[in-house]
This record gives structure tokens, C-alpha cells and sequence, in this order.
């Protein structure tokens, strides 16, 4: 029988990403064992009936012990708490990595908790759903899809920052190494406003007293819909977001609005050349990264697109 990559994961938090991470764990034996913890007992209970792991402890810092990897899968907004937990109960040489969204505020909060004797890197799975909890996981959530690690210290190269990147491999992912503040940049053009985007769309309809909750049912084509699946994301996940990654997130608000307001001229004005302009870009932008398909390089996506360039796909 081949060695597991690793004696013992312990997995803090065991949500949608927690628990998929732990079923591809099981599914490709990367593990000896899969200890985990999560702050409220019912929630416990539900990974241990779910059968995700080996071992569950109610207390992070238990749980902690010998492992030689553990992944922080919590909202953003508890990384801080979280290491300060598992601090004084870190192995040496142990990996420490998150799973966060936003990586500024993860790396601020965590990096000072956590010993000098372990490798912290942080990461970002650009993978998951709107759903969340320890059931609405599973093992294929990683496949295809892109994780971004931001290495801390001086890990760039590093045999913690190779295992790490394997790990995230036999996941089914691709490793894209990034910047902390760029990452946070690309994110809340990408995924962090169009969230906003959603929430504020539907929130408008739900307001709306000339049109009633049946009409919206009843009339919603798909695009209506792909908004009603991003705004019924996690509240505390994304109150998290918004909390910790607040000045990105204000900057491409700021874009948005003075693009919002161009194409509110356009539509005023009769303007039929600046919204055929506009149309026709950006369907050139879908194209692109259709063509692309998982070849989308998420770091030159985002450069691209922080710059203003549609030149965002490899070909
Ligand atoms: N949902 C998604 O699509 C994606 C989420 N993320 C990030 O992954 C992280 C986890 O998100 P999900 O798994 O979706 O959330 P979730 O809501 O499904 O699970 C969160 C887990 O954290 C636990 N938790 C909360 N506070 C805790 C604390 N102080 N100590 C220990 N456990 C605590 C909860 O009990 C739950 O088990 C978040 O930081 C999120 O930004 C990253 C990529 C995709
Ligand atoms: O459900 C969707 O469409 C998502 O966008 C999932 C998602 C949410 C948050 C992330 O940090 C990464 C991916």
C-alpha cells in the first residue's frame, strides 16, 4: 500500500469546503487520518453521522495535535480566533493553510497568532457553491478548478509550499501562486461584487411594490435566476467577505457605478452605438473564456481585467 501524503489532517470548520475537502481526503487516501473540529456540537454531530473523518473534537487546539496539515475552513471573519486556538497545540514543522476568501485581513489576523516552528500558507479554492454546511459538500468540488497560495515568510519554493501545492493536486486542482493584495483585487472584481451585484438585484425586486413575489417567480428567465443562486450564498460568509476586503471591494464598486452610470446615459440618450459597442465587447469576454475553458489563467484573467483589458483568456 502507497504512504498517505500526510499521518494526520485536521480540518477546522467543516462547512461545504471543509467537508469536500475532507471527502476527497477519504476518496484519494491523502491522509492516515482525517481528525475534525467545529465550534458548535450539532454541527459535530453532523460530520460524525456523515462519516467525514476518523476523530472529532469539539475543542480546535485537540484537535490540532500531530497533524501535519491543518486547513482552516471557517469564515473569514474567525481566522484570527481560530489560530489563537490552535497555537500552542501546532506540531513543528506542521503546514498551516485556510481556505478563505479574502486574504489580506486571513494572512493580518492569522500570521501573528501562529509559532515561528510552522509553515503558514495561505490559500483560496476557486471552487464552491451557494450552498453551505457540512452536508452540501462533495469530493469533486476541486476538480478543474484553480487554488490560489500565497505563501507567507519565505515559503516560495519551499518543501512545505511543494507538499502543499501536490495536496491541492490530488485534489483535482491548479496551483496558482499570487500575491495577497492582487489576489484580494482580482477576487472582488471576479467574485466579491458580482455577489454584491446579486444580493443588490434581488433585494431591488423584493422591494419593488409594483411587481409581486409571483410575477418575479412566475416571469424570472435563467439570467434572474443565476442571481437569485448567488444572493442566497451564506450571510455570515459573505457579511465576512465584505467586512475583510472592504477597500477592494469599495474600488471596483466605485468602477462599477461610473460604468453604471455611462451605460444609464446610453440607455437615456438612445445611445444604440455605445450599447452595441458595449454588448459586443463583453460577449467577446464570455467567448474567450468559454474557448479557454479551464485553460483561463486565473492570475493573467485578473491582471487583465484589474487593467481594464479584455485580453483575459489563453488561448
Ligand atoms: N462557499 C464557497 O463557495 C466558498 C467559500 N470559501 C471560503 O471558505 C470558508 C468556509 O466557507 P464554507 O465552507 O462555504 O462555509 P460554511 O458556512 O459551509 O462552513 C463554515 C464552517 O465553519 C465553522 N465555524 C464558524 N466559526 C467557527 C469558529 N470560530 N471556530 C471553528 N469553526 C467555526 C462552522 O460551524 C462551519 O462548520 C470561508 O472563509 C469562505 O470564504 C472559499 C471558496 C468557496
Ligand atoms: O457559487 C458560486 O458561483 C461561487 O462564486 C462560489 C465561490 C464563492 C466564494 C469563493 O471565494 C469562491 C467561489
Amino acid at each position: 500500500m502507497t504512504q498517505p501524503m500526510f499521518d494526520r489532517i485536521a480540518l477546522i470548520g467543516i462547512g461545504l469546503i471543509g467537508s469536500s475537502l475532507a471527502r476527497v481526503i477519504v476518496r484519494e487516501k491523502l491522509a492516515g487520518e482525517v481528525v475534525i473540529s467545529t465550534r458548535r456540537e450539532e454541527t459535530l454531530e453532523e460530520a460524525r453521522s456523515l462519516e467525514l473523518g476518523d476523530r472529532y473534537e469539539l475543542d480546535a487546539a485537540e484537535a490540532v495535535k500531530d497533524a501535519d496539515l491543518v486547513i482552516v475552513s471557517v469564515p473569514v471573519g474567525a481566522s484570527g480566533a481560530v489560530a489563537r486556538q490552535i497555537a500552542p497545540a501546532l506540531k513543528k514543522g506542521a503546514i498551516v493553510t485556510d481556505v478563505g476568501s479574502t486574504k489580506r485581513s486571513v494572512i493580518a489576523q492569522m500570521a501573528p497568532e501562529l509559532p515561528d516552528h510552522v509553515h503558514f500558507i495561505a490559500g483560496h479554492p476557486i471552487a464552491g457553491t451557494e450552498k453551505s454546511g457540512p452536508s452540501a459538500g462533495f469530493a469533486s468540488l476541486f476538480e478543474d478548478r484553480w487554488c490560489i497560495l500565497i505563501p507567507t515568510k519565505d515559503e516560495t519554493g519551499s518543501p512545505a509550499m511543494e507538499a502543499l501545492t501536490a495536496f491541492w493536486e490530488a485534489c483535482g486542482s491548479r496551483v496558482e501562486v499570487m500575491e495577497a493584495g492582487h489576489h484580494d483585487q482580482v477576487l472582488a472584481l471576479v467574485s466579491h461584487v458580482p455577489h454584491l451585484i446579486a444580493y443588490n438585484i434581488v433585494g431591488t425586486a423584493d422591494e419593488l411594490e409594483s411587481v409581486t413575489e409571483r410575477e418575479v417567480i412566475k416571469y424570472s428567465a435563467s439570467g434572474f435566476r443565476d442571481f437569485t443562486r448567488l444572493a442566497s450564498s451564506d450571510p455570515t460568509m459573505w457579511r465576512d467577505v465584505c467586512l475583510h476586503n472592504r477597500d477592494a471591494i469599495l474600488e471596483m464598486l466605485s468602477r462599477f457605478s461610473e460604468d453604471l452610470t455611462a451605460l444609464r446615459k446610453a440607455v437615456r440618450r438612445g445611445d444604440g452605438e455605445a450599447l452595441f459597442d458595449l454588448f459586443t465587447r463583453t460577449r467577446a469576454i464570455r467567448s474567450g473564456i468559454i474557448e479557454a475553458g479551464q485553460d483561463v489563467d486565473v492570475a493573467d484573467f485578473g491582471r487583465s481585467v484589474v487593467r481594464g483589458k479584455s485580453e483575459n483568456a489563453k488561448s
